[in-house]
């Protein structure tokens, strides 16, 4: 948990917030469906109070449920003290789920209109200064805090599934958001266990999502041009390049590549020859054939397996990635060194 207010001092970049972000005990989580659910868990596991608030009939089953398949994963990964799901209280009203949040993060549907009302309405309901982070993949801020009284307090606090499990959250603020709030929604994410990557700028795409989408854009061509299956695609990195890319990225990974020269000798090396792949590249047309080849392709790479058997598949398996690459330790041995 967070250490408590007296060992803080006043941040006059936070001043507008109501208290710094060490100091945050309670947040709400609006939209709970994958994205809100797992930043639900994440939160509790940290030993934070959640309030969440889903339009959905079901939703506070559907939340429930996805918080208890992934406290396993949150228990290896080691609870704060007093976390616990007993912390989560659903709401039945948007406004009592922000009234007295002292962050909250935003994951409903990805569609600009909903995000703008929605951005609008917490901003009215959520108390004076605290700040809201929304989940979006791609909006820019400056595109959805058009409608908020006090725009200044809305930031992008972009996630990666599961919130609970990877570290990284993207931060950025649009052209009507304070620059203090941005840096405080980046150490509030930062002392709730999140590695925080800061733009200064909005990025579009923001910078993970920007690589993911060139190389998802390819891996959508090749299906619909026939040159490679959906196994295939998702073979080729997971016994590829992925291995690689858990433990160094793709700059240091390529730098790697060009043996005692670095980076320099691979790019005199091979930059010719890469300049023909970068100017072919395409988008493909998400039509109704490649959309029927990705769906089959991906249910006959489950071959039986249930989304809940992958979610738990997934979840040992980043596990296993972090302890290996000693984000975690690997032992209880070494947790108490
Ligand atoms: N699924 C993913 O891998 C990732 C999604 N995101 C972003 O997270 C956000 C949520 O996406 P998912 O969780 O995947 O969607 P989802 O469809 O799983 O969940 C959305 C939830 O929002 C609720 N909802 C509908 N209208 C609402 C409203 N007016 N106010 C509040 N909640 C409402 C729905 O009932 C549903 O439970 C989106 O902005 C998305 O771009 C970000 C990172 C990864
Ligand atoms: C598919 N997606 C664009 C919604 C994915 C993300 O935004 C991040 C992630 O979890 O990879």
């Amino acid at each position: 948990m967070p250490s408590p207010s007296s060992t803080t001092t006043a941040d006059p970049a936070a001043s507008a917030a109501p208290c710094l972000p060490e100091d945050v005990r309670r947040v709400a989580c609006v939209g709970a469906g994958v994205i809100g659910g797992g930043w639900a868990a994440h939160f509790l596991a940290r030993g934070y109070d959640v309030t969440a608030w889903d339009p959905a009939p079901d939703a506070a089953v559907r939340l429930r449920r996805l918080i208890a398949a992934a406290w396993p994963a949150l228990e290896q990964l080691g609870l704060a003290d007093g976390a616990s799901q007993d912390r989560l209280t659903v709401t039945t009203t948007l406004e009592e789920a922000v009234a007295e949040a002292q962050f909250v993060q935003e994951s409903a549907p990805e569609k600009l209109d909903l995000k703008r009302d929605l951005l609008a309405r917490l901003d009215a309901a959520a108390p004076a200064g605290t700040v809201i982070a929304s989940s979006t993949s791609g909006y820019p801020m400056t595109d959805m805090q058009t409608e908020a009284a006090d725009p200044g307090r809305l930031v992008v606090g972009h996630p990666f599934n599961p919130p609970y499990l990877i570290p990284l959250v993207e931060v950025v603020g649009g052209e009507r958001t304070a620059p203090a709030a941005v840096d405080w929604a980046s150490r509030f994410y930062a002392v709730a266990g999140k590695s925080v990557i800061t733009m200064d700028r909005e990025v579009p795409g923001f910078i993970a999502n920007r690589l993911q989408e060139a190389l998802w854009r390819e891996a959508l061509h090749m299906v619909a041009s026939g040159e490679a299956t959906v196994a295939e695609i998702d073979a080729s990195i997971t016994e590829g390049p992925g291995l690689r890319w858990a433990v160094m990225g793709p700059m240091l990974t390529f730098a790697l590549a060009g043996g005692e020269g670095g980076m320099a000798h691979m790019l005199d090396h091979f930059g010719p020859s890469l300049k023909s792949p970068w100017t072919r590249l395409e988008a493909p047309e998400l039509d109704r054939a490649l959309y029927d080849a990705v769906v089959a392709g991906c249910e006959e790479a489950a071959d039986g397996r249930s989304i809940a058997d992958l979610v738990a598949e997934r979840d040992r398996g980043v596990i296993d990635v972090l302890r290996a690459t000693g984000r975690l330790p690997r032992s209880a041995e070494e947790a108490t060194r």
